[in-house]
């Protein structure tokens, strides 16, 4: 018997078409970090920014630098210093890489057979670097796809399980992160997710519904060139709820509720609640990390559009906010003017339609199907 999944497909030539794909920034409405604790949240894929990860079947398989991302080429000693003071260490190709390998590992596990041709992988990103856009997972997301499409098994792995894999190509090169970017960025559009340990433990996945992207409200993202490693931020606060912190188990568990509530303000467009509601999930995050780990200059972000009274709370671990003016256009003039002065960029969010295709959706368990 041939192994389950076992294709007929054989190797691309190496004038088969390259392989394209984007993956969105998302930004996280309601409930994050608590996805990285068995919570909720609600988050959506936007179209303002994306990374881009291109295929091409070659004879050896390679992994190609960025030119700017990777950069190993300097001015002097002082660029060199400078470079790593502000950007780290890292660049996409060890996400490339570390993607490459989660994928191989459960196509073995799964009994899916891949073809043995080989492949250059490229990649490119507009995402502010680091900044709570999830720029990582979107390069990691683009990855994933391309991969998929060039061994034909889009079919064979379900897509609730996607980000799963994709944030364990993370976890693989010790970045502490959640699945909320990663179910935002392989369903798209606006989502509600639910991350119980029930789902998660017997399915290996949460609960997912996409939501009709119209009940939003307009939405701000405000940012700037102030980039964090996200998992730098999380790990104090994931090793006290590890601990049983009772602060941090009890703020999270209420942070979670805010994304039931907020599904509720949505359904119902009570956007006066959805502002209550973001408010409250920064005045938490910043109780459990403490102003230190998030950085003056990303409170700063906040409290810009709070004093024109808008809502607004980090789209992910921060770097970003997003704000929400519930007087409407005087208040965004405000907000404008405020962020320009700040010098903070400001955009109108634009969200990314769901990108699920008709084999993605086929390849749903029946759990949710
Ligand atoms: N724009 C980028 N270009 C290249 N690599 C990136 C970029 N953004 C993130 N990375 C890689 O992903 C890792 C984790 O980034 P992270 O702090 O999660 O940023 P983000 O908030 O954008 O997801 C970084 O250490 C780096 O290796
Ligand atoms: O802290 C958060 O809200 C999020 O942080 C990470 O996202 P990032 O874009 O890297 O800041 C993490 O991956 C998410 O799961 C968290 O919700
Ligand atoms: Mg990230």
């Amino acid at each position: 018997m041939k192994p389950n999944g076992s294709s007929s497909s054989s190797s691309p030539s190496l004038t088969s078409p390259i392989i394209e794909h984007k993956a969105f920034a998302r930004i996280g409405l309601l409930g994050n970090p608590s996805d990285v604790y068995y919570g909720r949240t609600i988050s959506l894929n936007i179209q303002n920014f994306w990374a881009t990860v291109r295929l091409q079947p070659s004879s050896d398989l390679q992994i190609l630098p960025h030119p700017t991302h990777d950069l190993v080429q300097f001015t002097s000693i002082s660029h060199l210093v400078n470079r790593l003071e502000n950007e780290g260490y890292y660049g996409g190709v060890r996400l490339l890489m570390a993607t490459c390998k989660v994928f191989k590992t459960y196509c073995k596990e799964q009994g899916i057979h891949l073809h043995d041709g080989n492949f250059s992988l490229s990649y490119d990103t507009n995402i502010p670097r680091q900044t709570g856009l999830s720029g990582s997972s979107a390069i990691v997301c683009a990855t994933f796809s391309c991969l998929l499409d060039f061994y034909k098994v889009r079919d064979k792995i379900a897509v609730e399980i996607r980000p799963q894999l994709i944030l364990n190509a993370e976890k693989e090169l010790g970045i502490v992160a959640g699945l909320q970017d990663r179910v935002a960025q392989v369903y798209g559009g606006l989502l509600y997710m639910d991350f119980n340990k029930e789902s998660m433990d017997k399915y290996g996945h949460g609960d997912y519904t996409q939501l009709d992207t119209s009940l939003l409200p307009p939405l701000y993202l405000i940012y700037a060139e102030n980039p964090s490693d996200s998992g730098k931020v999380h790990s104090a606060v994931r090793q006290r709820w590890l601990d049983g912190d009772e602060f941090i188990v009890s703020s999270m568990e209420e942070v979670a509720n805010l994304a039931l509530e907020g599904k509720t303000a949505l359904l119902e467009k009570d956007y006066a609640k959805l502002a209550t509601l973001m408010n409250r999930n920064f005045d938490l995050r910043r109780r459990m990390f403490g102003d230190a780990a998030l950085g003056s200059l990303n409170i700063e972000m906040v409290e810009v559009a709070r004093r024109v009274g808008a809502a607004s709370k980090f789209t992910g671990s921060g770097g970003a906010v997003v704000a929400f003016c519930p007087d409407g256009p005087s208040q965004v003039e405000l907000l404008t003017d405020a962020c320009k002065k700040a010098g903070f960029s400001i955009l109108p969010v634009k969200v990314v339609p769901s990108l699920l295709n008709e084999i993605d959706i086929r390849s749903q368990s029946s759990k949710n199907a």
